[in-house]
């Protein structure tokens, strides 16, 4: 019996949790503004204080736990007005820079208080789309985790306004699950899942398991979001698919229900799962989230297409198949993969360069422009 009943007073009534039903070992936790935040707006030092607790009895259990913190805007506005005269991104920007150093100082605090130390992993967009900014990022979240210390993520929020942004944390979580090649990424929400319906509709049902075959989400998600969310249901639906394709299973629950990270692991509380597809590759998870990064592109005709999309077939990219080629890349580069029509098929690593690319164009016998090894087609996911 390794889960501590010292600090969460309801596992000394309820203490089989030890025997987590789900093996997962490195665990990613998203935690949403709305689960730290009370409904005025400033942060749930109580909220933060338990799912802490948990986190620690899942240490005590051997876990690797990343996690993705929203509520530095919320923690900032506990400690500031807003600023006057600011419009509303330099607002976020100082509330953020403000917040952020209360947020990790609380986690800090409160994760020492079970002998546990975190580090605070500020991120941006960017840092996903450059490769070697990826591999440094890779190397600092292993070597704390090799040390025993729990990452504490957010998005760097100083550096990222507008366009620049992530869509919410949901995505930055879906990119560092992929990019830890975690066996789960948890997401703690304001509801128990995902509903058939609108969750507060009478008659709605939690959905308990979305198939790996499952991709649209549209009929019965709602674009509405919770009072301090960013991006909303569909989006975290659409990001949980693209990574559960990735080999890694994805859970929606809710964080203000008690104990909801050990009651998950035991299969003891409603969620909602998204399968994981168990054929994934890992090297495939950072061209998956590259598209950003896509240096140019090539059209491929339908033949390609065809060939490439075959379901239980491994088919790299040929030359022969290629119509036209926009932009210029360099080998290595990512380049976008486009249908006859400029519909987006997915995203590759590109063998040899555009020039070379162009005047191999539809020969035959050429080497593959891209190996099947380092090609991520989005018909798979979408
Ligand atoms: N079918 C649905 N099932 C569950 N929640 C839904 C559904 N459709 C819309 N929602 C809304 O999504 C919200 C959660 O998403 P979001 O606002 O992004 O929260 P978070 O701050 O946790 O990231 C819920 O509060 C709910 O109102
Ligand atoms: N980086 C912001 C959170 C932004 C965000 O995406 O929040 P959420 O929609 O709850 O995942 C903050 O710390 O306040």
């Amino acid at each position: 019996m390794a889960l501590d009943p010292r600090f969460c007073p309801t596992l000394r009534r309820r203490t089989n949790w030890a025997i987590m039903a789900l093996p997962y070992h490195r665990i990613i936790v998203k935690i949403g503004s709305n689960v730290l935040t009370q409904p005025d707006g400033f942060p749930d030092l109580a909220r933060i204080r338990h799912l802490v607790a948990q986190i620690a009895a899942l240490k005590k259990e051997g876990k690797e736990v990343i996690v993705v913190s929203s509520g530095a805007v919320a923690s900032g506005r506990s400690l500031v007005q807003v600023p006057t005269k600011a419009d509303a991104v330099t607002s976020r920007q100082v509330l953020a820079a403000v917040g952020q150093v209360k947020l990790l100082a609380t986690y800090a605090e409160l994760l020492a208080e079970h002998d546990l130390l975190c580090a605070q992993v500020l991120v941006t967009k960017e840092d996903f789309r450059d490769r070697v900014h990826y591999l440094n990022m890779q190397n600092c979240f292993r070597a704390l985790l090799r040390n025993n210390i729990i990452p504490i993520v957010n998005e760097n929020d100083v550096i990222s306004v507008t366009e620049l942004m992530f869509t919410d944390n949901d995505e930055l979580a879906g990119l560092v699950a992929s990019m830890l090649n975690a066996d789960a990424l948890l997401i703690l929400s304001n509801v128990d899942g995902i509903f058939n319906g609108d969750p507060k509709a009478p008659g709605a049902e939690l959905i308990p398991e979305i198939e790996p075959t499952m991709n649209s989400f549209s009929s019965f998600v709602t674009t509405q979001r919770s009072q301090f969310g960013r991006g909303g249901m569909i989006t975290k639906c659409h990001m949980a698919h693209k990574v559960a394709q990735l080999g890694i299973a994805v859970h929606i629950a809710n964080g203000k229900t008690e104990n909801v990270l050990p009651r998950l692991l035991a299969e003891e509380v409603a969620n909602t799962r998204f399968q994981p597809n168990k054929n994934a590759s890992s090297k495939k998870k950072w061209i998956a989230h590259s598209d950003l990064a896509a240096k140019g592109a090539v059209h491929i005709n339908s033949g390609a297409k065809e060939a490439l999309t075959a379901a239980g077939r491994a088919t790299s990219l040929l030359p022969v198949g290629v119509l036209g080629i926009t932009g210029t890349f360099q080998k290595g580069d990512i380049i976008r993969i486009l249908d006859e029509t400029g519909k987006a098929l997915g995203l590759g690593l590109a063998e040899y360069g555009s020039d070379k690319a162009l005047e191999r164009l539809g020969h035959q016998n050429q080497k593959p422009l891209v190996h099947y090894d380092y090609l991520f087609l989005t018909a798979d996911i979408s």
